[in-house]
C-alpha cells in the first residue's frame, strides 16, 4: 500500500468533500457517536465523495460499518482490536491501519499484519487526552528502523510548519486534525500541505 503524504482526519463528510476537493487523496472519517443512522449516513457521503475524487476513505473506529458499506479502507486502535473481527475485516479487503504509542503497541500491532502503522502523538496534540509523552521525531526514526517498508504514518500536534521533519525522519504519511480544520482557510491550508508533502 502506498500512502500519499497528506492524511487529514475529519469527522465529517462535508470535511471529506472539502479537502478531497482540495486534493486530498487519503481521508480518515473519525466521527466518535454510536449514532448508526447517523453514521452510516456520513459513511455513505464520504465515500460517495472519495469516489468521485480519485481518493482513498479511511473509516475510524466504525468496522462493522465500514464493512457493511464497502469501505476500502479501516483504523483501528488498540482497543479497538479487543473487540474488532478481524478475519471478517480481512475476508471484505478492507486495508488496515492500526495506531501505536509504545513498543508493546507495536508488537502487538503488527501481530495482526497491518497494512500500515502509525504513530502518535508525536508533538502534545489538543484533541484528546492521552496518557503518552510526546514521540518525538527520534521515536519515527526508531519506528522506521523497526517496521521496514510498512508504510508508517505520523500523528499528533503536527503543524504545516512540522510536516516535513517527520517526513525526513521517515513517516510515509502526516496526519492531521486541528492545522488543517482550524485553519481560517482550511482549503488553501490542506494545498500548502500537499505542496509540503508530496512533492518529493
Ligand atoms: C492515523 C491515525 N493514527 C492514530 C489514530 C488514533 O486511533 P485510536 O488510538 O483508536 O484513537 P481514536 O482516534 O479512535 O480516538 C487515528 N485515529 N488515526
Ligand atoms: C486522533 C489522534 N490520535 C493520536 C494518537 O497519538 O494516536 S493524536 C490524535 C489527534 C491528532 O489531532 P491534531 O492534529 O489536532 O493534534
Ligand atoms: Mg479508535
Amino acid at each position: 500500500m502506498r500512502l500519499p503524504g497528506f492524511y487529514p482526519v475529519v469527522d465529517s463528510a462535508s470535511w471529506v468533500s472539502r479537502l478531497t476537493g482540495a486534493g486530498a487523496r487519503l481521508v480518515q472519517l473519525r466521527i466518535k457517536s454510536d449514532d448508526t443512522v447517523r453514521l452510516s449516513r456520513e459513511i455513505d457521503a464520504a465515500l460517495a465523495a472519495c469516489q468521485a475524487a480519485g481518493a482513498l476513505l479511511v473509516v475510524n473506529d466504525h468496522w462493522e460499518l465500514a464493512v457493511a458499506q464497502g469501505a476500502q479502507a479501516l483504523h483501528l486502535g488498540q482497543e479497538d482490536l479487543d473487540t474488532a473481527d478481524l478475519p471478517a475485516i480481512r475476508r471484505a479487503g478492507l486495508k488496515l491501519g492500526v495506531s501505536t504509542h509504545d513498543e508493546a503497541e507495536l508488537d502487538r500491532a503488527l501481530s495482526v499484519a497491518p497494512d500500515y502503522v502509525a504513530l502518535g502523538p508525536i508533538w502534545p496534540t489538543t484533541l484528546k487526552k492521552m496518557p503518552w509523552a510526546p514521540q518525538g521525531l527520534a521515536r519515527l526514526g526508531a519506528w522506521r528502523a523497526r517496521i521496514g517498508a510498512l508504510p508508517l504514518v505520523a500523528i499528533g500536534g503536527i503543524t504545516l510548519e512540522r510536516a516535513r521533519a517527520c517526513r525526513a525522519a521517515g513517516a510515509d504519511a502526516v496526519a492531521v486534525v486541528s492545522d488543517v480544520l482550524a485553519h481560517a482557510d482550511p482549503e488553501a491550508r490542506a494545498r500548502a500541505w500537499i505542496a509540503a508533502v508530496e512533492t518529493d
